[in-house]
């Protein structure tokens, strides 16, 4: 955070924010689409808290992850494709149905938005849950850009979403924050040359934020947004 605030710098332009532990509380939705595909499997429900650990790094590593608790590598790719197509259609039948905004969420892309600041959402869920969840939840009128996990050839923790947006805005990475609740925001940001915030509420792989290398952690997008503004108002 101290970086973040003390250092002479050009004014912040964008943010990138992250979906799933970021803007929604989304691991209800997960819970419920997984023990579903589960149970066509046979397999018995597993928790939310095992499926939390789970969640960052995209569908797939998500299935390979439940596959993995009743099978070895070769039954994991055996089983891959219809885990896959069972899950899809469970998640997409109940895509935001659990799912809950966190506090702060509105509150603070209303004043990013207040501020100037152009917004863009980079989720490693596939772009087919993520636009309709978006829409479903109020948030897509924020957001200029969105893209998803199988939107382009590398996800987080890669940067290229990352700078994919900032070439969509003709922005320098310098210019350019993202907000996200795991170590795959913080190393793509980072990699990227974003600065980047993180939030302490989301999924981190069943790590503490703390341990993830940020520019600072934020309670809430609204606290993001005033750290933004008190950056753009020492900025030159
Ligand atoms: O779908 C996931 O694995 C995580 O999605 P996120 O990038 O929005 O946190
Ligand atoms: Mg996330």
């Amino acid at each position: 955070m101290t970086n973040f605030i003390q250092s002479i710098h050009a004014p912040i332009r964008a943010v990138i924010i992250d979906l799933d532990g970021t803007m929604l509380d989304t691991l209800p939705d997960f819970h419920v689409a997984i023990n579903a595909m589960r149970g066509q499997f046979g397999y018995a429900p597993i928790t939310r808290e095992a499926i939390a650990l789970m969640i960052g790094k995209g569908s797939e590593n998500l299935i390979r992850g439940v596959l993995a608790l009743e099978n070895d590598a070769a039954g994991v790719e055996q089983r891959f494709d219809d885990a896959m197509a069972f899950y899809q259609g469970h998640y997409l039948a109940i895509n935001g149905d659990h799912s809950a905004l966190y506090e702060g969420v509105i509150d603070g892309l209303e004043a990013m938005q207040a501020d100037g600041l152009r917004l863009a959402c980079v989720t490693n869920k596939p772009i087919a849950f993520a636009t309709p969840l978006l829409a479903q939840k109020g948030l897509a009128p924020y957001f200029e850009v969105v893209y998803g996990g199988d939107s382009l050839p590398r996800k987080k923790p890669d940067p290229m979403p990352l700078l994919q947006v900032c070439a969509d805005f003709d922005l320098a990475p310098s210019q350019v924050v993202a907000i996200g609740d795991s170590s795959n925001d913080a190393e793509a940001a980072r990699a990227a040359g974003c600065f980047v915030l993180t939030v302490p509420y989301g999924y981190n792989h069943g790590r503490a934020i703390h341990e993830t290398d940020s520019d600072g952690i934020v309670t809430s997008l609204v606290e993001a947004s005033m750290l933004i503004r008190s950056h753009n108002n020492d900025a030159h």
